[in-house]
């Protein structure tokens, strides 16, 4: 009898989100058929129709993914469900460093390598994934055009790797989401859980956002992260993304607690944190 596999949706073959969902593969039960999508909303657009889906949503350099904050509040019915962190190690890709002249990757590549960029005088070009800038690359056979992506991405177009480690600061890491609509089941159990709301303020007063801090503050519990993001109505008004360690049975209290003073407050998960 043929075993049904779930779907789990993420950048194309080559990409460190693939890398990452391979990953997060190893911790869960089931049979899984990894899906390759063109872009962040891809993902998105297939998760909300069925399936589950890998995506990167913050980096130790560069910070947030803002796409992946503002379609965690568009797709309101697809919720974190893991997450874990990796190493990211980014490479100079093509065929000659010293005839470069543009480099081409995914935007937060080009940010966690900016200054290498810069030292060099090459200009830009962001395309949706490292490994399409491989692909570009490799399919433009234009010695000028250099990418930046993983090793597997180079071997997979045929490229060479021109120099290896070229992001601008150590220790780089990005923070990847497992999203979906469903639980799913961890082969052991998670010992950490973190919870992620978003919430506009419903008044604009010195010390609304302090209001909101000192409930969690009150309650001992630990921050993670916390951000604005435009609230897309007008310049200058906002909405905010808090992470914060799962406080268990006081989860819904603590929200109720926040409600009043929100005009509205989503949770976008409550969910595991992987090794
Ligand atoms: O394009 C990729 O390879 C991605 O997975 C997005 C990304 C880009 C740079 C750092 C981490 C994730």
């Amino acid at each position: 009898m043929k075993t049904i596999k779930n779907k789990i949706y993420t950048l194309p073959k080559g990409t460190y989100s693939e890398r990452a969902t391979k990953k997060f593969l190893t911790y869960l039960n089931g049979n899984f058929e990894i899906k390759y999508c063109n872009s962040i909303y891809d993902v998105f657009e297939n998760v909300d129709n069925s399936g589950f889906g890998v995506v990167p949503i913050e980096n130790s350099i560069e910070g947030s993914v803002s796409l992946t904050q503002d379609l965690l509040l568009q797709f309101r019915e697809v919720n974190i469900v893991g997450e874990l962190a990796m190493d990211i190690h980014h490479n100079l890709i093509g065929y000659d460093k010293n005839k470069i002249e543009t480099i081409v990757s995914h935007p937060q590549a080009l940010a966690q390598c900016r200054e290498y960029i810069k030292k060099h005088g090459w200009s830009v070009k962001a395309v949706e994934s490292t490994s399409e800038a491989v692909k570009l690359v490799a399919e433009s056979s234009n010695e000028k055009l250099g990418a930046i992506g993983s090793k597997d991405s180079a071997k997979q177009f045929g490229l060479k790797i021109l120099e290896e480690n070229i992001e601008d600061y150590k220790n780089n890491k990005t923070r990847f989401i497992l999203i979906g609509k469903s639980a799913l089941s961890f082969k052991t159990c998670p010992n950490r859980y973190k919870v992620s709301i978003v919430f506009e303020l419903k008044e604009d007063k010195p010390g609304a956002l302090y209001h909101i801090l000192k409930e969690f503050a009150e309650r001992k519990i630990n921050l993670t992260r916390i951000e604005s993001r435009p609230s897309k109505k007008r310049l200058g008004t906002y909405i905010f993304y808090i992470d914060f360690e799962d406080p268990g049975k006081n989860l819904k209290e603590t929200l109720e607690s926040l409600k009043e003073q929100t005009t509205f407050i989503y949770v976008l998960g409550r969910y595991p944190v992987l090794l």
